[in-house]
């Protein structure tokens, strides 16, 4: 059983690509390498390459002998989002439809798709299920709500089952502490954290502190990377067992605010992190919070990490093992 893996080098993706290799699928990864590093993916198959280069697909699925496809490869900064949708447009939804064309020409009708907390936009209820409504308010979020509309229809006109994974914050880091999270520019609220734990950034600056929530800062749900590489699983080898495409939203139901993770953190590290309160961020919802009972009651899904505290450990035991990420060579 051979699986494509597109994005299989970036943050989720090489936490995936571990998991699945780990139980012994055969995983090809396809990444550009954009937004990554070849090494979260070290002594894994990897075709550097575009989803929009329909060739270089169309030859790997071949090569490989390719039988479904999981598919992280995409932007995700909501700020880059709108001041260049173009690049969004096209980098996910034109991507993203280049690489069904290429799947279906090879006769591969199976997909877990990447989606988004995002594209439920400002909730109207809380905890959102996956029937909340979808008002995305950022062209991120609505390139994945089209790429979920497509999906659909082409469930209809040619059989393709595909699962959609929307999910909420993800975090945290492989436990061994040889992959986690690498971003450039990194925006994700716990990695700067810990970066500023550990004396690469000066200080943390929360994004507003007049939110209508207990401690007026914004609240998340934290979902650990691992959680979301096992929920990957389990969606494979449902559309390996009866086909039927689904949405699932993945988080872990527990809504934390900006305070509260600063606080674990310091916790954590054992140290106090200078804190510097700053404006809203534009687009940031007061509380996102899901309901994942649905993947809980159909696939069997249980996270395993709850607690904030658990999950931040596993982030701090990967920077503390590489304060600059996958690039050795910078002096820290
Ligand atoms: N990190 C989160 O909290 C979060 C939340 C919700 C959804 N997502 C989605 O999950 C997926 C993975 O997110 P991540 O945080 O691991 O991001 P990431 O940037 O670490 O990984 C994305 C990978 O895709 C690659 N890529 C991008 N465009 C490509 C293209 N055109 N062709 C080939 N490769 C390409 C990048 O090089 C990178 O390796 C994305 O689709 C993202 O939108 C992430
Ligand atoms: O330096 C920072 C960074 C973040 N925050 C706050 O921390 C919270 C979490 O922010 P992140 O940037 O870590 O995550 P988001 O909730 O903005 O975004 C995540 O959830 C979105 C769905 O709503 C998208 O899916 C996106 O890809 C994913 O990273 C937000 O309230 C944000 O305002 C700060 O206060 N200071």
């Amino acid at each position: 059983m051979s699986i494509l893996v597109t994005g299989g080098a970036g943050y989720i993706g090489s936490h995936t690509v571990r998991k699945l290799t780990d139980i012994g699928y055969n995983v090809i990864v396809y990444d550009s390498l954009e937004k990554s590093h070849k090494e979260s993916v070290k002594d894994i198959p990897l075709i550097v390459g575009n989803i929009l280069d329909e060739q270089l697909l169309d030859s790997t699925m071949k090569k490989y002998n390719i039988q479904s496809v999981i598919h992280f490869a995409a932007y995700s900064l909501v700020g880059e989002s709108m001041a260049e949708p173009e690049k969004y447009y096209v980098n996910n939804v034109c991507g993203t439809v280049n690489l069904l064309k290429v799947m279906l020409n090879n006769n591969i009708k199976r997909i877990v798709f990447s989606s988004t907390a995002a594209v439920y936009g400002e909730p109207q209820e809380i905890p959102i299920t996956e029937n909340s409504p979808k008002n995305p308010t950022n062209v991120y979020g609505k390139t994945k709500l089209m790429i979920e509309e497509i999906l659909k229809d082409y469930d209809l006109a040619y059989g393709l089952k595909y699962i959609s994974l929307r999910y909420f914050n993800a975090c945290g880091a492989d436990e061994s502490g040889e992959i986690g999270e690498d971003h450039t520019p990194e925006t994700h609220l716990m990695p700067l954290v810990l970066q500023s734990a550990l004396g690469k950034l000066p200080e943390i600056r929360i994004f507003g502190t007049d939110y209508p929530t207990p401690d007026g800062t914004c609240i998340r749900d934290y979902i650990h990377v691992n959680d979301l590489a096992e929920a990957h699983i389990l969606a494979l080898e449902k559309l390996l067992a009866d086909g039927q495409s689904a949405v699932y939203n993945l988080g872990n139901g527990n809504g934390f605010s900006v305070r509260e993770v600063i606080r674990a953190a310091e916790e954590v590290v054992g140290k106090p992190i200078k804190v510097v309160e700053g404006e809203r961020r534009p687009g940031d919802p007061a509380v996102l919070v899901a309901s994942a009972e649905k993947i809980k009651r159909e696939l069997g899904w249980q996270p395993k990490y709850q607690g904030l505290k658990e999950i931040i450990e596993t982030a701090w035991k990967w920077h503390q093992l590489h304060p600059n990420g996958y690039n050795t060579n910078e002096n820290f």
